[in-house]
């Protein structure tokens, strides 16, 4: 998936990914991470999903990252909100902020773990503290096998950043598993054996719940599936000091 094929489809308007309902399995799981309500939370791939705006009623800070300057107007305009914009140059980011919650447009995998502090810090200059958890909802999935090992490498990184402070760092994950030879993706199959072999080596790993999936999403089924199931973990960075050595 190149960024031009989500350009367009933001362009298009075919994000039939998005809801306008919050999604069940974060309402229902988030309580099980490990994390207090000042968490800073980073949400990479958000599109405008409505979690963000949850997840900020939790009492989070949330960074969400976003390729499509589109979807991120739209998040705000659709929220009655009026964004500060910063472009955040050198840095290939422009930054929308409304109090605690942040989206940065621009390629996730051009994130810093020093860029996402910043950027949760008010001004958007200063040191804003760690990144503590990771909601993913259809971000992983969005991402073909070959992207996959740097993306969850990539999360690993950023997580690692919050190495300085003793708190776990935590990941909500959403995963979507269906036979991948009847649908061309994305949204694509990533199934248990593909979760454990991108995180098992730097987080442990909880599945939390197993959804059949097939009959709230009726576009699927007419896509040709006959079976899909949601898979929801809790992943917790295992080592952070041992992680964050294996990278350097
Ligand atoms: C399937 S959608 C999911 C959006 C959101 N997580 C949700 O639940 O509604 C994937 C989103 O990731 C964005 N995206 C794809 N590749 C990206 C990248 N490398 N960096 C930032 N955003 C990206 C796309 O523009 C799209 O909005």
């Amino acid at each position: 998936m190149t960024p031009e094929f989500w350009h367009q489809r933001w362009q298009r308007g075919e994000i039939g990914w998005h809801s306008e309902e919050l999604n069940r399995h974060l309402t229902e799981h988030w309580s099980k991470l490990h994390i207090g309500a000042e968490a800073r939370v980073l949400v990479p791939l958000c599109g405008k999903a409505l979690d963000m705006l949850w997840l900020a009623g939790q009492g989070h800070r949330v960074l969400g990252v976003e390729l499509s300057p589109i979807a991120a107007e739209a998040f705000f305009r659709d929220n009655g909100l009026t964004p500060q914009v910063t472009d955040l140059s050198p840095a290939p980011f422009l930054r929308f902020a409304v109090d605690e919650l942040v989206l940065l447009v621009g390629d996730f995998f051009d994130l810093t773990p020093q860029l996402a502090q910043a950027s949760l810090d008010s001004r958007g200059g200063g040191d804003g503290g760690a990144i503590h958890a990771v909601y993913d909802r259809a971000a992983l999935i969005a991402l073909p096998p070959q992207s996959r090992p740097a993306y969850a490498a990539h999360l690993s990184k950023l997580l690692c950043a919050a190495g300085s402070h003793q708190e776990p760092a935590e990941s909500l994950l959403v995963s979507l598993d269906y036979d991948q030879s009847q649908m061309q993706g994305p949204p694509f199959a990533v199934g248990d054996a593909e979760v454990r072999a991108l995180f098992a080596e730097a987080f442990a790993i909880e599945p939390l719940a197993s959804f059949d999936a097939l009959a709230e999403n009726p576009r699927f089924r007419e896509r040709g599936l006959d079976q899909l199931t949601e898979h929801v973990y809790r992943l917790e960075l295992r080592d952070i000091a041992g992680a964050l050595a294996d990278r350097r």
